[in-house]
């Protein structure tokens, strides 16, 4: 099997033996996240396991939802104890770039509402610095082309994320989303306030001092966890 898939398998399955009974769980986006989700619906069959969780994407609802796992529906959201997330780029501190499947502003939401955040990866996301991957934007479609051309002003390179047909991909939420392709930046926590105050930017992909630890498969098995300082196990 291709290793990057089997590193996601690996950091993604071991992520489901984290979760206790009773707990209220947020479910996060892509393809790792579904070896978690997969595990944990096996978990809730096989050892009668109860959670709750909440999802942060149509794809997740509908796949767990498929195999059993009991899901919140409505808008009101209670503490989550413990949400499993992917992540495309992540910093020497833990601090992420997400979006790469369009979910970022429902997975902000519910990373925002939880008590403890963990990121399942494989080893190739990991990095010094942030910078690896596009940071998406996401924006409302009214003047979203102005926006455009603001960030290009700005010297982000973006591209309006499109779909195969040609018009821009919309999010669960009906939003746009702009990719911003920064070869560097001094300072993520700026940029991010910065976004933020954009007028037409509903949120964005940089992940800061969200993560409190991430699961790395690789030719180990990692935890990597932010304490007061950074520290490393290995877990097979
Ligand atoms: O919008 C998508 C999410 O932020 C994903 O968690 C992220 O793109 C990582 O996805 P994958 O595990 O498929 O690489």
């Amino acid at each position: 099997m291709d290793n990057v898939i089997e590193n996601k398998r690996r950091a993604g399955e071991y992520a489901a033996t984290l979760v206790e009974d009773g707990m209220v769980i947020g479910l996060g986006t892509g393809s790792t996240v579904r070896y978690f989700v997969e595990a944990l619906a096996r978990r809730v069959r096989e050892e009668g396991l109860d959670v709750l969780g909440f999802v942060t994407s149509g794809r997740t609802a509908a796949l767990a939802e498929q195999l059993g796992i009991r899901i919140h529906q409505g808008d009101s959201i209670i503490p989550i104890d413990l949400t499993v997330d992917g992540a495309d780029s992540v910093d020497a501190e833990l601090n992420g770039i997400k979006g790469g499947g369009a979910a970022l502003l429902f997975e902000k939401i519910i990373a925002t509402n939880s008590k403890r955040n963990i990121w399942v990866v494989d080893e190739s996301k990991l990095h010094e610095r942030l910078w690896n991957f596009p940071v998406p934007v996401e924006v409302v479609p009214y003047g979203s082309f102005s926006l455009l051309r603001r960030f290009e002003q700005h010297g982000y390179q973006p591209t309006m994320r499109m779909a195969s047909d040609g018009v821009p991909i919309a999010t669960d939420a009906g939003h746009y989303i702009i990719d911003l392709h920064i070869e560097d930046h001094p300072n993520p926590q700026a940029l991010a306030t910065e976004l933020k105050q954009t007028v037409g930017v509903v949120d964005h992909g940089l992940f800061l001092n969200i993560a409190d630890a991430v699961i790395v498969g690789g030719t180990e098995l990692r935890v990597v966890k932010k304490v007061t300082t950074i520290q490393e196990e290995v877990i097979k």
